[in-house]
């Protein structure tokens, strides 16, 4: 089992990789333009920024699994790689704590104006009666879009703060929200006009890129802070930094539109660095995080080990589109199956999914097939008299 880390992972990961057997090759400073160069016959690519691309699984013939070692897989193609058949997993929930943490810092340290407190410091200037004049976050309200695992995270702690808490989440029910303690906001615009701090926790995606557009900041409150740790394309950047200058938001980002991957070293938008608080997208970047992040790829490498299939599949379809379940009892003996494969490609019927169990004493075993067409009666009678098989029927 050959696998490259392009990007950092610990060491005691990949030393429990190693000891599962597979031959580990670390590029911790790699970039997505060198993945095409470096994958080689690498069967499983492990990742956590770094993006991957067309170009990449392209130049690796071997792959069959990708691994996000996080939780956003925007960074992947997703839908290439599911056109390669190549699974992608990723760690659900696993850094949520650190991301959560990070984002109760900013909103504190938003609403004391922590980071120009010392600047000023810095530059020895002492200012206690200006900065004497925070709002306080208890008995504010503050409105999570995307209940997640860190949005649930974020919703929790700020509840034990004495905050009130609203959210906006695909699938939140006003009975749902209400079993939380939460407040339900059946739209965004809803959650805009209504928090004093909108803090965003969505997945990236055609469908949430720019949700938090112009008219979202238009509608948000006077002198409302905005927090997003999620993606920086879930905000409209350009209308943010023009709504800065007709109206009093206080904002804090880990991440950016188009922003510079880890290794390198220039950040690009400083215009907007400038009306902002700003973090190097370190979300996930604790040392509690990164732990929990490599067990869990290790977990995904040995599942995927040991029975085709990887923990956290991201891009596996939903449910299978085939309605006919052939069962087909038979005798563990070689061939069998091969006989039961052949009459359904003579009869043009695709197997779009297929399982075979084995019972205890290793003699007979039981094949259930997902079929997009239903067999005959003929072909049904065709199988179950084959050498080997005890009976072939549809449920
Ligand atoms: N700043 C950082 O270092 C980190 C950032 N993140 C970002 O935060 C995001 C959320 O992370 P988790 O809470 O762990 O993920 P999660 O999968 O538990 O939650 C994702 C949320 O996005 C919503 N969502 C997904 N697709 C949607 C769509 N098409 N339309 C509307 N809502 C949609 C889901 O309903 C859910 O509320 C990640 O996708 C990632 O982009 C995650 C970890 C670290
Ligand atoms: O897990 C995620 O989605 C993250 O954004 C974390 O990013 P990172 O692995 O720290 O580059």
């Amino acid at each position: 089992m050959k696998i490259l880390i392009a990007d950092k992972l610990s060491d005691n990961a990949v030393k429990a990789l190693e000891n599962m057997g597979a031959s580990v090759r670390l590029e911790p400073d790699a970039a997505a333009g060198d993945l095409p160069q470096l994958m080689n016959d690498a069967e499983i690519l492990i990742v956590r920024s770094t993006k991957v691309n067309k170009a990449a699984m392209d130049a690796a013939s071997s792959l069959s699994l990708i691994i996000r070692a996080g939780a956003g897989v925007n960074t992947i193609d997703l839908e290439y790689a599911s056109a390669l058949g190549i699974h992608v997993a990723n760690c659900p929930g696993k850094n949520a704590d650190a991301v959560a943490e990070l984002t109760i810092g900013h909103m504190i340290a938003l609403d004391r104006n922590i980071v120009d407190n010392s600047i000023d410091l810095r530059n020895g200037v002492w200012n206690k009666k200006g900065y004497s004049k925070a709002r306080g976050l208890k008995g504010r309200t503050l409105g999570i879009l995307g209940l997640g695992s860190i949005g649930t995270k974020v919703a929790a702690v700020a509840q034990v703060m004495g905050m009130n808490v609203q959210a906006w989440s695909r699938s939140l029910t006003e009975q749902k929200a209400k079993t939380m303690g939460l407040g339900f906001c059946p739209t965004p615009m809803d959650l805009a006009r209504s928090s004093d701090i909108v803090s965003i926790h969505l997945a990236a995606s055609n469908d949430t890129r720019h949700l938090v557009d112009r008219s979202f900041l238009e509608a948000m409150k006077e002198s409302a802070f905005l927090i997003n740790t999620s993606r920086g394309e879930i905000v409209d950047s350009a209308a943010l930094m023009e709504i800065c200058s007709s109206k009093s938001l206080k904002i804090a980002l880990d991440v950016y539109e188009d922003e510079p991957g880890a290794s390198e070293k220039t950040f690009p938008h400083t215009e907007l660095a400038q009306l902002i608080t700003g973090t190097h997208h370190i979300g996930a970047s604790t040392q509690q995080a990164a732990d929990a992040i490599a067990d869990e790829v290790v977990k995904i490498v040995e599942s995927y080990r040991s029975s085709g299939k990887p923990l956290h599949p991201v891009n596996a379809r939903d449910k299978s589109t085939a309605q006919f379940n052939l069962v087909v009892r038979h005798f563990n003996k070689v061939g069998v199956l091969a006989a039961v494969l052949d009459a359904l490609r003579n009869a043009d019927i695709n197997i779009e999914e297929m399982e075979n169990s084995i019972f205890s004493g290793g003699e007979a075993a039981v094949c259930t097939l997902k079929l997009d067409d239903r067999p005959s009666d003929v072909i049904l009678n065709e199988i179950s008299s084959m050498d080997n098989i005890i009976k072939a029927s549809l449920k």
